[in-house]
């Protein structure tokens, strides 16, 4: 594999825009940057992100070894569509949608034959938009999942893999229809339930009294409640079947607790609640040695964290 990759990101917002960071600071590779909007071009040069940049695909997909998509769900068939005719041979195309069925169904038979689609989702994010909220820290010491090609390429793997690893992230292979159905449960349906916590407390009777008075278990709880909507919408739609199999296990799950309530079953109450708290810390702990693992220091101020996302 050649030392130093042409990359090119499409989508500088905070996905893309921290990706193209990282890309900058932790690698010598070149990379160019598309967004549709101008300002977000302007910014992206001006904070260094970027050494080319364009409102058309193709200013950046033409002579790229690398093109990574971060767009919209619902965008990138069509991005992808677009830039084809632009791809050289070898050329290793990659995402980073939450939702990876629908892309996995669609985008390898939108590019030449000469041409790799590896699904991509880095575990890492926030409820902010837009390069204004990227920065080059978002994915050390993140999962960063890539699903296995249609027509397996070792080189191309390789060269995403060691992309990754270089921005400090841990690369995960896994097949797509594992991923929708594990994502559904740890990110689309906390992002539901913390807009229906926000929801519910927000238009009772004493709506106005209950936000005033609402402490740290509601905002942790509903820190995501503030994503933007269009993105999220795109994520719900493009994951669906997955997310409504979790609803309705989510369901089961209250009911069992409202019975345990109606009859005042405390032993089923601490049972359910001690599985909880076990599994917590486990999780916590593993989280933490990944980090460890992943052997990139992060402190408060390296990634400008603010002190409610902190354990
Ligand atoms: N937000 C998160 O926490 C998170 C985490 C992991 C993965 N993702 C995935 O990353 C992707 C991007 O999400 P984001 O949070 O960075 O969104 P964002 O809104 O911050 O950025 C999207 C960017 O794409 C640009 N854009 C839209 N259509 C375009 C087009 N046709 N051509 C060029 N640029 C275009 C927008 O101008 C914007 O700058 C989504 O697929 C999302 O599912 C998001
Ligand atoms: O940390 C956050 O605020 C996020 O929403 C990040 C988050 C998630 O954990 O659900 C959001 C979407 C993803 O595709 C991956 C990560």
């Amino acid at each position: 594999m050649r030392g130093r990759l042409v990359i090119a990101v499409v989508g500088l917002g905070l996905i893309g825009g921290s990706l193209a960071l990282a890309l900058k600071k932790y690698t010598e590779h070149t990379v160019w940057g598309c967004d549709i909007s101008p300002d977000t071009l302007k910014q992206a040069l001006e904070a260094g992100a970027v050494d080319r940049a364009g409102t058309q695909i193709h200013e950046v997909v033409n002579g790229a070894d690398v093109v990574i998509f971060c767009l919209p769900v619902s965008r990138i068939s069509a991005a992808v569509a677009e830039a084809a005719p632009y791809f050289k041979p070898g050329t290793v195309i990659t995402d980073v949608a939450s939702a990876k069925g629908c892309l996995l169904a669609t985008v390898p038979g939108l590019v030449p034959r000469e041409v790799t689609y590896i699904g991509g989702h880095p575990m890492a994010g926030s409820e902010q938009s837009g390069f204004t909220a990227a920065h080059a820290e978002l994915f050390a010491g993140r999962p960063y999942i890539l699903t296995q090609p249609e027509r397996v390429n070792d080189e191309a793997m390789a060269r995403l893999r060691q992309i990754i690893t270089a921005i400090g992230a841990i690369p995960v292979v896994m097949d797509g229809e594992i991923h929708d159905m594990v994502v559904a449960q740890i990110s689309h349906l906390p992002h539901i339930m913390a807009a229906a916590l926000v929801n519910l407390a927000g238009s009772g009777k004493h709506s106005q009294l209950s936000l005033s008075l609402a402490a740290g278990g509601f905002r942790d709880m509903t820190r995501i409640a503030a994503s933007n909507p269009s993105l999220w919408v795109d994520i719900c739609l493009a994951n669906r079947t997955q997310i409504i199999s979790s609803l309705k296990q989510l369901q089961e799950v209250l009911q069992q607790v409202a019975r345990n309530l109606e009859e005042n079953d405390a032993a089923g109450l601490a049972a359910f609640l001690t599985q909880a708290r076990k599994m917590r810390e486990a999780f916590v702990y593993r989280q933490f040695q990944a980090v460890k693992d992943s052997g990139r220091v992060i402190s408060q101020a390296s990634i400008g964290r603010r002190n409610d996302e902190k354990e």
